[in-house]
């Protein structure tokens, strides 16, 4: 198969798709890897290094849009709509749940898309968003500390406070991957840290992980708002996989918060837990203030550490890249139930149901399109 590795446009994403030890992989395998140039530096990676693995380096994008599977790492922007294509395996993230045009366009021109963070394996993980939530989650406890300083916009104090001075509290709203790795950031900062989920067998491996030096406590709106006035930073951390987002934390929780206090709503890729992340910000502009609040809402988190994201990323997607262009699409999705979960749009139909409720869109079963 042939496969397109195009350079990523979003403001400041530095990653790409497939690191040179990657294409080397596709390559073994029988497959021919086509790089747009340059779409490794921001990472680390040059030219000269896709072409010793085996890569046919292209000056255009549209040159590695116009093959069969195109390997991407952000859901595509408005302006790479026209190089979509009737059957082009598309392999990345979508988050389509809050993108309504994205959808339309997938559907129009009947595009395969699979998207990374919807590969989902029979125990419910999701292997293809853990390395990247695992970036997101240790950076946002590292972010929210920055921006709790007083040139930053934020109140002035110290996460681990000093001998004599009370430190900072840190609650996050979602404990799974990226709650757990902000929650290990915080701990290691001093930081009294809460973790709130809705399920009890989370809270309970929580409890066994890191023990009586976190707080778990029950989601619900009484919690929420009663642990949200005292914290200095919350990290919103929820997912319900392929859905929009749920807006657990009203605007009037958000009113009673501490002036300068800090917010980063990681989830915000799926359209963020908080009714005043109502905005995606970049790393260029990434805060806004609203309530006397500070809100960080930056949808490519790991696109700032690309070094460490890109080859945390194609070390987990290559080994579904390889099935996909090993068996072709259909055989690679029916004989693995998790890549059959990551097929989000399929011959102009959504065939992952919370992206059709979300945009009140038909829904039709991918299995029984691929049984056609
Ligand atoms: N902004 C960025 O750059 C990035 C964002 N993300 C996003 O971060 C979000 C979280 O991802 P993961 O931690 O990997 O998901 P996960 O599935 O590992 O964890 C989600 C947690 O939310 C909990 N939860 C569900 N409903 C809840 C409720 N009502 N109240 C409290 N907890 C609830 C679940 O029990 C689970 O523990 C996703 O939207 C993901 O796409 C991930 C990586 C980068
Ligand atoms: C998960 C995702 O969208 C990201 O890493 O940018």
């Amino acid at each position: 198969m042939k496969i397109g590795v195009p350079k990523e446009i979003k403001n400041n994403e530095n990653r790409v798709a497939m690191t040179p030890a990657g294409v080397m992989s596709l390559m073994s395998a029988g497959h021919e890897v086509v790089v747009e140039v340059g779409a490794g530096i921001g990472s680390g990676f040059f030219d000269k290094e896709y072409e010793d693995a085996g890569a046919t380096l292209v000056k255009t994008a549209s040159e590695a849009w116009s093959q069969e599977m195109v390997m991407k790492v952000k859901e595509p922007l408005e302006e790479e709509f026209t190089h979509f294509h009737e059957g082009l395996i598309l392999f990345t993230y979508l988050h389509l749940a809050p993108e309504p045009e994205l959808t339309k366009a997938l559907i129009d021109y009947k595009v395969v898309a699979i998207a990374y963070e919807t590969v989902q394996a029979a125990d419910g993980t999701l292997p293809l968003l853990t390395p990247m939530s695992e970036v997101a989650g240790r950076m946002a406890s590292q972010i929210g500390a920055q921006f709790l300083e007083k040139s930053k916009g934020g109140m002035g104090i110290l996460l681990g406070g000093i001998p004599g001075v009370k430190r900072g509290k840190v609650t996050i709203i979602g404990g799974g991957v990226v709650g757990t790795n902000a929650a290990k950031i915080a701990m290691g900062l001093g930081a009294d840290v809460t973790i709130i989920d809705l399920s009890p067998g989370r809270l309970r491996e929580l409890d066994d992980i890191f023990g009586s030096s976190i707080n778990t406590i029950m989601s619900n709106p009484l919690n929420i708002a009663r642990e949200l006035r005292t914290s200095d930073l919350v990290i919103g951390a929820v997912l319900i996989p392929g859905a929009k987002a749920p807006k657990l934390v009203t605007e009037d929780m958000v009113k009673d918060m501490m002036d300068g206090s800090v917010i980063v709503d990681v989830a915000i890729d799926q359209g963020g837990i908080f009714e005043t992340t109502d905005r995606i910000t970049t790393h260029d502009h990434p805060t806004y203030e609203k309530y006397g609040v500070l809100h960080y809402a930056v949808a490519n988190m790991p696109g700032a550490v690309p070094r460490t994201s890109t080859i945390g990323l194609t070390n987990v997607t290559v080994p579904y890249a390889l099935q996909l262009a090993n068996k072709g699409y259909k055989k690679a999705s029916l004989d693995n139930e998790a890549l059959l979960k990551g097929i989000n749009t399929l011959g102009g139909f959504v065939t992952y149901k919370a992206v059709a409720e979300a945009h009140e869109l038909e829904y039709c079963d991918v299995f029984e399109l691929l049984n056609e």
